[in-house]
């Protein structure tokens, strides 16, 4: 199978729809090793999981999460840090055990020796089973910019002008939204047996449709999800509204 785009109407049927393959994969797969983004995109997605464990009681006590990114020079306690980020939107309200969640460390000593570690950590633990994305408007998966080596693996990366600018929303300040963070490589993101892409809203339509009308290229780190087998998009109206529909047909 290759890549498969499942259209929804609007965000929260991309949360819902989302939310109920996330719950299957953990339904079938107690121990699933589960790969998690941050962003505006996933909190509702997020809401969902967490309503689900309240309403129905579904455990993730044997569930391990890997979060694709972190930013360096942020305390896990910092307020915009993605460790905060996921207490707030998910750790908090279900029973993941701390042990079990894992994020790249911000703040390490050694950051080149903390991306090995996360790395290999990863690789030890068996891999990633479902990994978890959303799109950057420049079409950066993780923070892994264009131009990014689809080889590439746990690495310290400077941000993009861009996605500095699209992140200052949850900063005071744009002089506040740190210059690298550490993420997971294309590699890394490609060796998940499964991937689900979110997309959602008008600003993301450009890179939408340029990730369905161009050819792979590492000028367009999503594009890569195309050679994956197993990956598919969730993407609502208005983030397809730029792609025309015979387009469209070739990935249902
Ligand atoms: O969901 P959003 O906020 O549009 O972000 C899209 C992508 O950009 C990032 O927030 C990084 O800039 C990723 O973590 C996310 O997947």
């Amino acid at each position: 199978m290759s890549m498969k785009i499942i259209q929804v109407k609007d965000y929260e049927e991309l949360c819902q729809k989302a939310a109920q393959i996330l719950l299957q994969r953990v339904k079938d797969n107690r121990r699933l090793r589960l790969g998690l983004a941050t962003g505006g995109t996933p909190v509702g997605v997020y809401r969902n999981m967490v309503q689900d464990h309240l309403d129905h009681g579904t455990s993730y006590r044997e569930i391990q999460t890997f979060n694709l990114d972190e930013y360096l020079g942020l305390a896990p306690d910092h307020p915009q840090s993605y460790h905060a980020y996921m207490e707030e939107h998910l750790f908090r309200w279900v029973d993941l055990q701390p042990n079990k969640t894992h994020i790249p460390d911000g703040k390490a000593a050694d950051p080149e020796a903390e991306c090995r570690r996360y790395e290999e950590m990863i690789q030890q633990q068996g891999g990633i089973d479902l990994q978890l994305l959303g799109i950057g408007v420049n079409g950066h998966i993780g923070f892994n910019e264009p131009g990014t080596p689809f080889d590439s693996t746990t690495r310290v990366v400077q941000l993009a002008e861009s996605t500095r600018r699209a992140n200052a929303r949850f900063f005071s300040e744009q002089e506040e939204v740190p210059t690298h963070a550490i993420t997971m490589g294309i590699g890394t993101i490609m060796k998940s047996r499964e991937i689900l892409l979110l997309a959602s809203g008008t600003s993301k339509a450009p890179v939408m449709r340029s990730m369905l009308q161009q050819e792979v290229s590492e000028q367009l780190p999503a594009s890569v999800l195309k050679r994956h087998p197993r990956a598919q998009v969730i993407a609502d109206q208005d983030a397809l509204s730029l792609v025309e529909e015979e387009l469209l047909q070739r990935f249902r």
